[in-house]
């Protein structure tokens, strides 16, 4: 596999690697990925954490901004950090809002003829660059887990629940929990999807955690602030989510915090990374 180094800093013991590669799911492009590595890397494979970013961001901002590099390093974990969207592929449109198109892939395969040549972020996040992780990198795959912010965030939740077994467990800082009801995600799955209506709820955790296999356990963590503007706005809607858990009979297996005050900046992911990554380090070490 033609990986290209493009850089690396000493973080925590470990090391923080950017590293490109032109990507089958998005069409060819070039892609770029960060991945903090801890000190145990060295030694022996380590269990991995993919963490999306939201909207607008890229795979520099979780690495720079989230703090959760040190809590990372303190479990031996690994941290992959993927670009949010394909870049250039030149699509008419792909660059006229920051909500859609470049910086908003919103982590599904495209249905729609204009889109799905290069905008597959799921295939990418769960198949392409998961296997080159596997094979080039000291990680142990069978320990993965996924977490994310605002459309990460329901990247996060909406592909443990779609693939079964794949993730040790999944958490979201402020996620987009029922994108079919929010603006954010209407616009995009109007645009990706060629039929809305019946492919949405297919993408939308909201839907999905009714589906997850009855003989498999959850394992969910959900944070948001109450000074969320997009949460104020119903981007968010994490009490659609939090009823369709009790309906499902899952109460015991998700955990929502409420936190009071905080907004959706990385202030509030950096405040909690410490957790997230605690909660995840109970499944990919059991
Ligand atoms: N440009 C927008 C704000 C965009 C924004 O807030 N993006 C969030 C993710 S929102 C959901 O996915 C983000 O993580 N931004 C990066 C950062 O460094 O904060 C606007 O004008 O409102």
């Amino acid at each position: 596999m033609p990986l290209k180094q493009e850089s690396q800093n000493k973080a925590f013991g470990g090391t923080l690697t950017k590293y490109s590669f032109a990507s089958k799911s998005l069409g060819g492009l070039e892609t770029k990925f960060n991945v903090f590595m801890p000190a145990e890397g060295e030694k022996s494979k380590v269990p991995v954490l993919y963490y999306l970013a939201g909207l607008t961001c890229t795979e520099d901002t979780g690495p720079q901004k989230s703090h959760l590099l040190a809590p990372a390093a303190q479990h031996g974990i690994a941290i992959v950090f993927p670009d949010t969207s394909p870049r250039g592929a030149k699509i008419e449109g792909e660059d006229a809002d920051w909500d859609f198109g470049t910086g908003a892939g919103f982590y599904l395969n495209a249905s729609s003829e204009k889109w799905s040549g290069h905008y597959n972020m799921e295939k990418f996040v769960v198949e392409e660059l998961r296997g080159i992780v596997q094979s080039e990198l000291s990680v142990d795959s069978e320990r993965t887990s996924i977490f994310g912010h605002s459309m990460g965030g329901h990247g996060a939740l909406s592909l443990y629940l779609k693939y079964p077994g794949q993730y040790k467990s999944a958490s979201g800082f402020a996620p987009i929990c029922n994108p079919t009801e929010c603006q954010w995600g209407q616009k995009a799955f109007k645009g990706y999807l060629s039929d809305p209506s019946s492919e949405g709820p297919k993408h939308d955790s909201t839907y999905l955690i009714a589906s997850y296999p009855k003989d498999k356990k959850v394992a969910i963590k959900v944070d948001y602030g109450t000074g969320d503007k997009f949460y104020q706005d119903g981007q968010l809607l994490p009490e659609n989510f939090e009823k369709a858990v009790r309906d499902a009979g899952r109460q015991g297996e998700v955990e929502v915090g409420r936190r009071e005050g905080y907004d959706h900046s990385y202030f509030f992911i950096s405040t909690f990374a410490a957790e997230h990554v605690e909660f995840h380090a109970k499944y990919l070490k059991a």
